[in-house]
């Protein structure tokens, strides 16, 4: 039985974001951390990956040898493996978030998605679909971040991830950005996120 943590009483709601990689989430959290009307704040996560080019340790992710990464492992809200790295939401940083009444989304895989689902009960989890598997491999490939045998792990795991989605709470499908990035903005709206109810 895992831990249920007793965030419940905190003003802020959070948020778990997953969908295959390449689906989107990134650039959708990008796009709603502008908007001023949404009390929004991004968590930052730890991994073993190596940085692509351009990211930044401490804004992109907290980049970790494995043996900082274990260490690391009883700060973390949860963890999991995913395309091959050890990923996780460092727990603290969220939580504070939380208490400042801000909005906190993670964009995390799904089996993060259903340990945030068993500690923390009031957290909304949404999943981001992409119109058809063609589509999430031509964005992958003009991502242009990875390399082929990473591409073709990512897109053999978006299957897994859309089967576990079945128990998340908003299904939101990025076909045309603009569209959904209203939509998502919609949801946190009504998830107490700012501008809705409850
Ligand atoms: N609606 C869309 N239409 C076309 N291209 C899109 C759309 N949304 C995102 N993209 C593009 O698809 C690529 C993948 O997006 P992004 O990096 O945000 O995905 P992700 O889900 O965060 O991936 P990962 O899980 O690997 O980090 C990017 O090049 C992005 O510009
Ligand atoms: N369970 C967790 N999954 C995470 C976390 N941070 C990111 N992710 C997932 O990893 C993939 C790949 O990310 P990339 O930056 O290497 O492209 C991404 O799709 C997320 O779902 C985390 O803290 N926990």
């Amino acid at each position: 039985m895992a831990e249920v943590l007793d965030w419940s009483t905190l003003p802020g709601r959070l948020v778990v974001l997953s969908g295959a990689s390449g689906s989107g989430k990134s650039t959708l959290v990008r796009r709603l951390l502008g908007r001023a009307e949404l009390r929004l704040a991004a968590s930052v996560s730890a991994t073993t990956r190596p940085p692509r080019v351009g990211e930044v340790d401490g804004r992109d992710y907290y980049f970790l040898s494995p043996e900082q990464f274990e260490a690391a492992r009883g700060d973390l809200l949860e963890s999991a493996e995913v395309h091959g790295f050890s990923y996780g939401t460092p727990a603290e940083p969220v939580r504070r978030r939380l208490a400042e009444g801000s909005c906190v989304i993670l964009v995390i895989d799904v089996q993060g998605g259903m340990q945030v689902r068993e500690k923390v009960p009031g957290a909304l989890l949404v999943f981001v679909q992409v119109p058809d598997p063609g589509e999430l491999e031509r964005r992958l490939r003009d991502r242009g971040t990875d390399d082929e045998p990473t591409i073709l792990r990512r897109l053999a795991n978006a299957r897994r991830e859309q089967e576990l989605s079945r128990s998340y709470d908003v299904h939101i499908v990025n076909d045309d950005l603009e569209r959904c990035v209203e939509e998502l903005a919609g949801v946190l709206a009504r998830a107490r996120c700012g501008g809705g109810e409850a």
